[in-house]
């Protein structure tokens, strides 16, 4: 792809990804709170099987559950409360999957090979963990062989505030991160980024191409959300910028736009295009960088973080001026550096009192020590220097 202009490279991309992870909203699958929109919902169901029957392999990131459970429980809102919300996503989630079933049944033709679909509900602890994260990644890949299509959302009825991934467009960035994708699509309830919210600006424009990571973007997606999902387009952005870490990049597309997901696929260039122009992380340090949720915080002094930043070493004790958090090992903690500036983050090898009692130390005076492996606070292939 070098020397293309940047709309054939875009043009190239589309036409050739293998490999999509498309993600559909609350505001679109349940036409902004209403319900479950059977109609809308066969669209897309179509332009997949459409898609999958040319050798697109589709991973689906559908949200809705919590919406369409509320709908269908008679409730006016979103509850505040969180076991109302657990039970909406159980009643909405087995909802949304028999819907799918039943559309994808509709589209079994003779002589056509026949998609079907499986439910996966994840939660950030099956992401945190590198054996469920694998294990994951190999039943994903599984269904993908058998020709199914996977439909997956976060298991809302058993995770809560404290370690939820929050968002599906965060979700949809980790498994683009998980399974290599060439393509992740954002269909949302609008055209694509503006540079102003569009809801409150009606002159604001859309924004065609961009460069993921780009610091305008932040600034104009600002935090507002439709009221039904829970992302927000700051959410989308930042899903942007997480799956460019393997190479993926993105489109955020109305959903709403006639056959948008076949038009992608032809190379027309509709909503935002979000190019994947960061350095690519290897596959580990992906699945770190997955990690939603530190556990605490160490202070380093100015030469830890030459060693770490420039000399890539594993980070030792002697080097941490200071430490928060009750943290334990393998959990996941953030380095920052002598201005409080975080820089890296990475997995601990102590449980916090251990690290505490060896904070400043040279190696040779801890050797004795029986909780302290190798002498190794943070081992440098757990670590993500950003
Ligand atoms: N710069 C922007 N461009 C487009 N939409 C924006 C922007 N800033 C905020 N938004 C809002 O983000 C909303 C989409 O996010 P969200 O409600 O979470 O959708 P979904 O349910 O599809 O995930 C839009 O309806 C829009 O009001
Ligand atoms: N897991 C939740 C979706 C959360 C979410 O991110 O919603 P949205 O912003 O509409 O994609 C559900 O199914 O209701």
């Amino acid at each position: 792809m070098k020397n293309k202009s940047p709309e054939k490279s875009r043009n190239l991309l589309q036409t050739k990804a293998q490999r999509w992870i498309i993600k559909i909203g609350s505001s679109l699958l349940t036409d902004d709170g209403r319900g479950l929109d059977r109609e809308a919902i066969r669209t897309w169901v179509k332009q997949i099987v459409a898609l999958r029957r040319s050798g697109v392999e589709v991973i689906l990131v559908s949200s809705g559950s919590v919406s369409a459970g509320v709908q269908r429980l008679g409730w006016s809102q979103r509850p505040a409360n969180l076991k109302e919300r657990q039970a909406a996503a159980s009643v909405g989630q087995s909802a949304l999957i028999h819907t799918y079933e039943k559309l994808l049944r509709e589209e079994d033709i003779p002589e056509e090979v026949p998609v079907h679909c499986g439910q996966v509900l994840l939660t950030h602890d099956d992401l945190r963990s590198r054996r469920r994260y694998l294990n994951a990644r190999s039943a994903l890949l599984t269904l993908l062989e058998m020709n199914v299509l996977p439909i997956i959302n976060e298991n809302d009825t058993v995770s809560y505030n404290a370690i939820n991934l929050g968002d599906n467009d965060t979700l949809a960035a980790v498994v683009s991160n998980l399974l290599d994708a060439d393509l992740l699509v954002i269909l949302t309830d609008q055209d694509g980024i503006f540079d102003a919210d569009p809801r409150s600006n009606p002159n604001a424009k859309l924004l065609a191409e961009v460069n993921a990571g780009a610091a305008m973007l932040e600034r104009v997606a600002g935090s507002g959300g439709s009221g039904v999902g829970t992302g927000g387009m700051l959410a989308k952005v930042r899903a942007a910028t997480r799956a460019a870490r393997s190479g993926t990049s993105t489109i955020i597309a109305n959903g709403r736009c006639e056959d948008v997901l076949l038009r992608i696929r032809h190379g027309e260039a509709l909503g935002t295009f979000i190019h994947a122009r960061l350095p690519k992380l290897d596959a580990r340090k992906r699945w770190l960088a997955g990690h939603l949720r530190a556990r605490g915080v160490l202070h380093l002094d100015a030469g830890a973080v030459l060693a770490l930043k420039q000399e890539g070493g594993s980070l030792l004790p002697v080097g941490v001026t200071a430490l928060e958090g009750n943290f334990h090992r393998g959990d996941l903690v953030l380095c920052k550096d002598p201005e409080g500036h975080e820089f890296a983050r990475g997995l601990v090898n102590w449980d916090a009192t251990v690290a505490l009692r060896c904070l400043g130390k040279k190696s040779r005076d801890i050797a004795d020590d029986p909780d302290v492996a190798e002498g190794i606070l943070i081992h440098r292939d757990n670590l993500l220097i950003h």
